[in-house]
């Protein structure tokens, strides 16, 4: 059994406190760029690479951090988390998220049932669905076929699925892929609901009820505001929708639906893309082969997350480099900057899998601990990002890491070359050139077109990004996210705090307020 302990008990940790810090300046001038860079690049699944050339560490530092790894147990602690041991300690359940992809260790099993299998089993439902969808031997009340995919949930419900589905969508096209269009109702803002119901076909739309709980009060009333949508067009919303939940939840039963397929407690929300939460809509939208791929990719990075080494780890080495950053540093936030439009949602879904997981002031058995855990995650996909918040990065007083992510070929492949360079070629200039500025930054006797550098940023370069590229990506944050949960000692799978934001709105609807609670009910007129 593993030995958990605060971050600041470990021996390995008050020593890297005492090294001095690395000018980031300074080691990418110092050894050759080239032999840096190399050295400082760990093979990730599928193609893609971690590189951490532009990070303000030397050798000193991460050979303390791979001593600090190794007090703390990271990779025994993921052995017992993968092998079923109770590492959910708020909600006193497993975390089995790994095992919807493949089977790193023992079979695990609970609620008397193999969980591999269960999952594996869901899947198959869910492809024998989705197969029956596309060949139209499921179909509306009409015969006739469906031809979008509307899946409604929040949170980990929507993020993860919808970042998946749009970063993989231009990809279907060009492949000959993509099965059906897929949008997504999340916010209670009935004009999120109304504006996506009025650009579907809603007689030709299939609807994805998704949540885990079965009790999410933006998804049940974005349920309802779509069975009455369906309703007031004449049709029977049970012909229509079919639900992803847990089987103890309440919606379990109902007979509401076409078909349910199952997720359970031991999937979080914002770890769920990768079980029947991502797989019902990402199969109907492009099969469920491309779905398997993704799994694929992702099963495969896990593999890797689980060497002892975190100089052959990419997610272990990413999760110890941010916690020095964190810890030792007292950088406060991570932007994660793709250089890749269909990456677009992915910091957001990033930044509820990172700040959901480890925004903790508690310890795993509820003490408080006393050092910073969770950074503030933020990002846009690059170039925009560059014309939006780059000048405080690269000038403001805040040092923020960076976390690039890049392809050496665009999806579409339509391409144009201007000034004697493609669109994909400047993309990728500007990767590039953005790390070296970030770091080495330039000097100017105008004070205002001076750049300090000393910013450091990693990437995670890859060919291109497909099913099995992206499943790899997604994998590799899940897993450091969950080293740094094992790092700062906090229980990275529940979420209690957002929970008394939901119990205050609820008295606020039942008109049970007082005090500041009654105040702003008046002033938003409820
Ligand atoms: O799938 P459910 O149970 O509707 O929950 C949706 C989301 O709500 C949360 O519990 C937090 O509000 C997330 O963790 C989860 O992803």
């Amino acid at each position: 059994m593993a030995d958990w302990k605060n971050l600041d008990e470990l021996t390995a940790y008050k020593e890297l406190e005492k090294l001095s810090p690395v000018d980031l300046k300074t080691v990418m001038a110092g050894e050759s760029g080239a032999e840096r860079v190399k050295n400082c690049s760990i093979p990730m699944a599928e193609g893609l690479a971690y590189n951490y050339a532009a990070k303000a560490v030397d050798g000193r530092i991460t050979d303390q951090l791979e001593k600090l790894a190794a007090e703390a147990q990271l990779a025994e602690k993921f052995e017992e988390l993968y092998n079923g041991a109770v590492i959910n300690t708020g909600e006193k359940r497993l975390v089995l998220h790994h095992l919807t992809r493949g089977q790193l260790g023992k079979p695990v099993m609970a609620d008397g049932v193999d969980k591999r299998a269960f999952y594996k089993e869901q899947q198959e439902r869910i492809a024998e669905f989705a197969d029956k969808v596309h060949k139209g031997e499921i179909t509306n009340a009409a015969g006739e076929k469906f031809t979008t995919v509307v899946q409604i949930g929040i949170g980990g419900s929507d993020l993860g699925p919808r970042a998946m589905y749009l970063a993989l969508e231009n990809w279907a096209k060009k492949t000959g892929n993509f099965r059906m269009e897929a949008k997504f109702i999340s916010n209670v803002d009935p004009d999120d609901a109304a504006a996506v119901l009025a650009s579907t076909d809603v007689a030709h739309a299939i609807f994805v009820l998704v949540s885990k709980s079965g009790t999410t009060l933006e998804t049940l009333t974005n349920q309802s505001f779509v069975m009455d949508a369906l309703r007031k067009q004449g049709l029977d919303p049970a012909k229509h929708m079919i639900a992803v939940t847990s089987e103890t939840s309440p919606l379990a039963s109902s007979k509401d639906y076409l078909a349910a397929f199952y997720m359970d407690d031991y999937i979080g929300g914002r770890y769920s893309s990768t079980s029947a939460v991502g797989g019902a809509v990402l199969s109907l939208a492009f099969g469920p082969e491309v779905f398997a791929q993704f799994l694929d990719g992702a099963a495969s990075e896990d593999k890797l997350a689980a060497e002892k080494d975190p100089k052959k780890n990419a997610a272990m080495m990413d999760a110890l480099i941010g916690v020095y950053e964190r810890n030792v540093l007292g950088y406060p936030a991570t932007a994660v900057l793709p250089y890749s439009q269909a990456l677009s949602r992915f910091p957001a879904h990033l930044q509820q899998l990172d700040m959901e997981s480890n925004g903790k002031s508690v310890n795993r058995f509820g003490d408080p601990v006393s050092y910073v855990t969770g950074p503030i995650i933020f990002g846009e996909p690059g170039t925009n990002g560059q014309h939006s918040f780059y000048q405080l990065l690269h000038q403001g007083k805040t040092i923020v890491p960076l976390q690039f992510v890049g392809f050496r070929k665009s999806q579409i492949g339509t391409d144009v070359v201007i000034q004697d360079t493609t669109s994909q070629q400047k993309l990728c200039a500007n990767v590039a050139a953005q790390i070296v500025a970030f770091a080495c930054g330039k000097q100017d006797e105008n004070r205002n077109k001076n750049f300090e550098g000393g910013r450091p940023s990693s990437i995670i370069i890859g060919d291109q990004l497909t099913p099995a590229s992206l499943g790899a990506l997604l994998a590799h944050f899940e897993n450091k996210v969950m080293f740094q949960g094992f790092l700062w000692n906090v229980n990275s799978f529940d979420q209690e705090g957002v929970q008394l934001g939901k119990v205050l709105a609820k008295r606020v609807l039942a008109h049970d307020t007082e005090g500041a609670l009654q105040v702003y009910s008046r002033l938003l007129e409820i």
